[in-house]
């Protein structure tokens, strides 16, 4: 009998492939990371034939590592990098452009554009979709595709160009590629594009009329939770695919977010803060998403509010690549502790405009408050720091959307390793922050789908008892202090607003 449930979790700067057993521990896990292509500033491109091999590579050596035979393995759930876009041919299996990442800003006079149009301006198809007019999701990447890439209209016409995301094009590969693979995405990452109805859960079209994108390149809307089909692949042969869920949704499902009001972040490249708000539909008025938190087989559909914020340890990542201050990610925790506050710097890292709750394309990244006194030290921590306000910002909206306070924080991601930025976020948001036992929700929420689909677990209960805490962050710091830091930060953030022309 299988003892194991594998999880693909193609994130933006590397793919997984992670291995876990009934307890939800992790058995196995291979990675690989990827080539982050700028060709111009704002542009972020992903190589998905790159991205395809390596999915290959960390399925086999996750196998060899954990010693697993394919009989080992009951399902494989897959967890992608929201909104990427991607477009290939049917019958060669090639891609025609490479991914536009979520990060990448091309679109931004398409927003611009299309927000001028109507009365409505950016929130123009807030109503249907849940989100507001921006570079980020995938519709207006789409579109810059089928415009700029010479016969991609024709073929998507016909049928031969198939669009998806980072899920889709994976599960596509993974289930025989030209040689029948199955087209399908899940409705968590469907409701990313900007082409889906959050009400019908279809394919919407005034939308695609809107966007001009042909309904045949499109892929089918599923469950997140559901047996698919299975892999052809050499790597895992015959095994079912039987989970697909946005890496945002994954992580709520993989920390057991199961009841409306409960909350999760991830604190990775970005940072995203999903709170579950149950089977109804709430529109947010403060600059939050409505999205899908998740859909298991012939269940309905649970909805979510949404926080994105779009540079979180990327910034962390730009300090060591782009600056060299540090050497690896880890080195940043050693650098901000040889201060003791910021100096009165403060970083604000609009790199793709701003995201939730302000929307805005225009924004571009500043650096405030410097003088003489500030140290490369008090720079590490402004980059810590940046992170911490940004939530705190999402957080209070999503607090006034949903009416509610939140009592504490589950966090999860690359970052929450880093006690220092825990402590912080803690203090700012004056609320306990509470880091589980494992953190690679991500893959474990996949995990999670794939193996409720096949009944490897029961049932919700089976999961929660997954769960554990590993460390609990509680507040410290006085009103006063921090009324202090969060003006500075509001200052330091109006500043970066309006540095694009649009
Ligand atoms: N000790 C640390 N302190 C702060 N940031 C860190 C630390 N270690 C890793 N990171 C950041 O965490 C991010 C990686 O998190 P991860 O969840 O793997 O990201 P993703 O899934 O978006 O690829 C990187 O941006 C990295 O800079
Ligand atoms: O791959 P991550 O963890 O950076 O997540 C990216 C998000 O899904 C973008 O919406």
């Amino acid at each position: 009998m299988p003892q194991y449930v594998a999880a693909i979790d193609q994130g933006t700067t590397s793919t997984r492939c992670i291995v876990f057993n009934r307890q939800g521990q992790i058995v196995s896990l291979a990675q690989k990371e990827h080539k982050q292509i700028y060709p111009q500033p704002g542009w972020v491109e992903h190589n998905p034939e790159e991205i395809w091999k390596n999915t290959l590579e960390v399925i086999a050596l996750a196998r060899i590592k954990g010693k697993l035979s394919v009989q080992d393995i009951a399902a494989v759930g897959i967890t992608n990098q929201r909104e990427t876009t991607v477009v290939w041919n049917r019958k060669t299996g090639k891609a025609y452009h490479n991914a536009i990442v979520w990060q990448d800003t091309r679109t931004g006079e398409l927003v611009s554009q299309f927000a001028a149009a109507d009365a409505l301006g950016q929130d123009r198809f807030r109503e249907k979709t849940g989100l507001p007019l921006a570079t980020y999701f995938s519709g207006l990447k789409l579109k810059w595709l089928l415009d700029n890439v010479p016969g991609l209209r024709d073929d998507a016409e016909r049928g031969d160009a198939l669009f998806g995301n980072m899920d889709t094009f994976v599960v596509w590969n993974l289930t025989g590629g030209p040689q029948g693979g199955l087209h399908l995405t899940d409705v968590t990452n469907a409701s990313r594009t900007q082409l889906m109805n959050l009400h019908t859960l279809g394919w919407d079209d005034s939308l695609l009329d809107a966007f001009t994108i042909p309904r045949a390149m499109l892929p089918q809307i599923r469950p997140s939770s559901q047996v698919y089909g299975t892999v052809t692949s050499e790597v895992l042969p015959g095994v079912p695919v039987a989970g697909i869920l946005g890496d945002q949704q994954a992580a709520l499902v993989g920390q057991t977010c199961y009841e409306p009001g409960m909350a999760k972040n991830t604190y990775g490249t970005g940072c995203f803060l999903l709170m579950n708000t149950g089977t109804k539909l709430r529109p947010s008025t403060c600059g939050l998403l409505t999205t899908v938190a998740y859909q298991f087989d012939n269940q309905p559909v649970h909805y979510a509010l949404e926080g994105s914020v779009a540079i979180a340890g990327a910034l962390v990542q730009w300090l060591r690549d782009n600056l060299g201050i540090i050497e690896k990610s880890t080195d940043i925790d050693a650098l901000a502790r040889s201060v003791d506050d910021n100096g009165g710097a403060y970083f604000v890292p609009a790199f793709s405009g701003l995201y939730a709750p302000h929307w805005k394309a225009d924004a571009r990244g500043v650096i405030a408050g410097l003088t003489r006194f500030v140290t490369k030290g008090h720079l590490a921590r402004a980059v810590l720091e940046a992170t911490a306000y940004q939530t705190v910002d999402v957080v209070r909206a999503m607090e006034q959307d949903a009416g509610v306070s939140l009592r504490s924080l589950r966090v999860d991601g690359g970052m929450v390793v880093n006690d220092l930025l825990m402590q912080f976020q803690s203090d700012m948001l004056n609320c306990p922050v509470i880091r589980p036992l494992i953190t690679e929700t991500t893959a474990l929420g996949a995990a999670y789908a794939a193996g409720l689909a096949v009944g490897f677990w029961n049932g919700f209960d089976d999961l929660r008892q997954n769960w554990g805490i590993a460390k609990t962050y509680e507040p410290h710091m006085e009103e006063i202090q921090r009324s202090k830091l969060m003006r500075g930060w509001q200052k330091a953030i109006e500043r970066s607003f309006g540095w694009e022309d649009q």
